[in-house]
This record gives structure tokens, sequence and C-alpha cells, in this order.
């Protein structure tokens, strides 16, 4: 685990001393978009068209951010026109590598043996976390984007006109709604596994799984009658819930300590997490084995043996009979 700073690695852990043992995620430093006619998006510069071959998408499949740009690449039918490379699973002293393992897609574009070498081609002085999903133009040869929320927001419709398959998960109807819930989500679930593993105090720790919790519940209910977040269709606001759903049983209540309870105590919860894997292509975005493994043998001071646990036994593929709610 470390960082660049003027473009040298440096191999520290998150500081958080500064915050009172709370974790701070980083903002993302690329915020480019891939558009239609190549005009400038919400953010960044233009210059990024959607074309077929252009671009090449970096992932760990451990990743949940990451993992959000990998549904959506499976979704819209992009995976013959976006390459992929995939890191290995382990995250160590210089961060996320290439090196052989199960899984892994070596990089074929900069021949890197480390995620850190990508940004330093971009920008040679780079400072700033490494992290995936990056989005790389084999064109300009540098970073779109390194933003898993703005790179599906371009897989979603950028692509449209030069093959991507139909779908859209933020129809304009209800985009107020998915952000709404999004903002929400993201604080408290996606970020709030993390800000209750990362935490150095009992009280950050403490505050961070019962805001996670309450947010559960509230989740919960909502599902109650509806089959998915907003209105009776998939959207975004879905899919990324999901990708912290699928890792928590596994891998957030023991390493990442949410431990008041589990997925598979939550009813609504648990169908709906099996309602989404079994969405033809979902499964296959995956990879338990990647997910154990990074989480458990990468922070060695929250697990310091590496030892992987070989449990739990998860079933996502029985029946969810959420089909009557829609
Ligand atoms: N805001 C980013 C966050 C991505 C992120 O934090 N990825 C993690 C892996 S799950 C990472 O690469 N971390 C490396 C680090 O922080 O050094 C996004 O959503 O794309």
């Amino acid at each position: 685990m470390g960082l660049l700073i003027d473009g040298k690695w440096q191999d520290q852990w998150y500081d958080t001393d500064a915050s009172g043992g709370h974790f701070k995620r980083e903002e993302s430093g690329f915020r480019n978009w891939v558009t239609k006619d190549g005009s400038v998006g919400p953010t960044g510069t233009g210059g990024f068209k959607a074309e077929p071959n252009r671009y090449h998408l970096y992932v760990s499949l451990a990743c949940p951010w990451a993992h959000r740009t990998i549904i959506y690449r499976k979704l819209k039918g992009l995976e013959d026109m976006i390459s992929l490379s995939i890191v290995n699973p382990y995250m160590g002293d210089h961060g996320w590598t290439f090196a052989e393992g199960a899984g892994v897609i070596a990089d074929p574009i900069s021949h890197a043996n480390y995620a850190y070498e990508i940004y330093t081609r971009a920008k040679s002085d780079y400072t700033g976390r490494v992290t995936v999903p990056i989005l790389w133009d084999k064109k300009t040869n540098t970073i779109v984007s390194n933003e898993s929320s703005e790179i599906i927001r371009m897989f979603n419709s950028a692509f449209d006109e030069v093959g991507a398959l139909p779908g859209d998960f933020i129809p304009s109807e209800l985009l107020a709604e998915i952000d709404e819930i999004n903002t929400f989500v993201y604080s408290a679930v996606n970020n709030g596994v993390y800000k209750s593993g990362f935490a150095t105090t009992q009280a950050a720790y403490e505050e961070a799984v019962n805001a996670l919790f309450d947010a559960l519940d509230v989740l919960e209910k909502r599902l109650e009658n509806q089959r998915y977040l907003v209105g009776n269709t998939i959207t975004e606001a879905d899919w990324r819930l999901f990708t912290t759903l699928v890792r928590f049983d596994a891998v957030y209540v023991g390493h990442f300590k949410c431990n008041l309870r589990r997925i598979v105590d939550y009813p609504n919860l648990w169908g709906y997490l099996r309602d989404l894997y079994q969405v033809p292509g979902i499964a296959e975005t995956v990879n338990m084995d990647h997910i154990k493994v990074h989480y458990y043998t990468s922070h060695a001071n929250i697990n310091p043996t590496g030892i992987v646990p070989i449990g739990p036994y998860l079933d996502f593929n029985t029946p969810h009979n959420r089909e009557q709610l829609s």
C-alpha cells in the first residue's frame, strides 16, 4: 500500500492521525469524460470521443469500485471494443501489480509491472494514490478517468451509437432519485465498510459501523415492497449497492469487523442480492477468490498472518422469488 509523490512511489499506509482515526477517501485525480462526439464532459478536458478499440480498462476483480465498471462493460456489450487488464489481487509494498497469477491479465499497453507506472506515464510528476479502475486512452496515451462513478456514466451511453447494447441505467425521470440514494449508499455503505475497517480508533470504528447498519436497516425496509432501489427497473443505484453487498459476508463482516449482522440475515437484502447476481452475465464478473485474497492478504496491519478464511458458504444461485414485486 502506498502512493505517488511527485511521480515517485512511496510505501505508506493511510494517514488517519490527522483525522482522529477516521479513514478519509481521496478525490480521484483524472476526471475527463469519454463522450459521443469528443466534446468536453461535466469535468476535465474534451477530446475523448467514444470509438471502438480506443480505450483500455484496468481493474481489480477484488475492488468494489472497479467491479462497477466491469459490470457495465459486460451489460452494455463493450467487451469487444474496450480491452481489459486485471491486476494481481495481492496489493503489497508496490501497490497493485501485474505479477502473474490466476485471473491476472497483464498490461498490453504500457507493459507495466506496477499500476503506478500507468499513472506516471500519464503524468510524470503525479501525486496521489494509485487506484483502480483506470480508463486509459490508447490514442493520446493518457488516463481519461480513475473515478468509477463517472466511468460507469460514460459506459451507460457514450458508446450507444458505435455498437453498445441498449440499456439506460439512469433514465432522466429517475436521475434525481438515483443521485439521492447513491449519496446515501456511498457514504454509509460503499465507503462505510472502509470507514469501519480502516478506522484506527474505537470511536471512529463504532461511528462508521453504526451508520452502516442503520443504513442497511433503511435499505431492508425499502426493498420490502419494491424489487429494486428506484422504480421497478434495475438502475445504476442497484449496481452501486450490489458490489458492496456481494463482498459483505465473505469479507466485510470478518476483515472489516462489520459484524452486527450478515446480509443473509436480512431477508429482503439477501433476496435482492441474489436477484442482481442472477442477472445474465453478472455471476461471471464476481471472483470470490480475488476478493478474499485481496482483502485478507493485503492489509497486514489488520490481518498480519495473511490467512484467508475458507468460509462462509454462500449460494447466490438459490431462487429469490422477487419477480412478484415487479
Ligand atoms: N473513488 C475511486 C476509488 C477507487 C479505489 O479506492 N480503489 C481501491 C481498490 S478497492 C484502490 O485502488 N486503492 C489503492 C489505494 O488506495 O492505495 C473510484 O470509485 O474509482
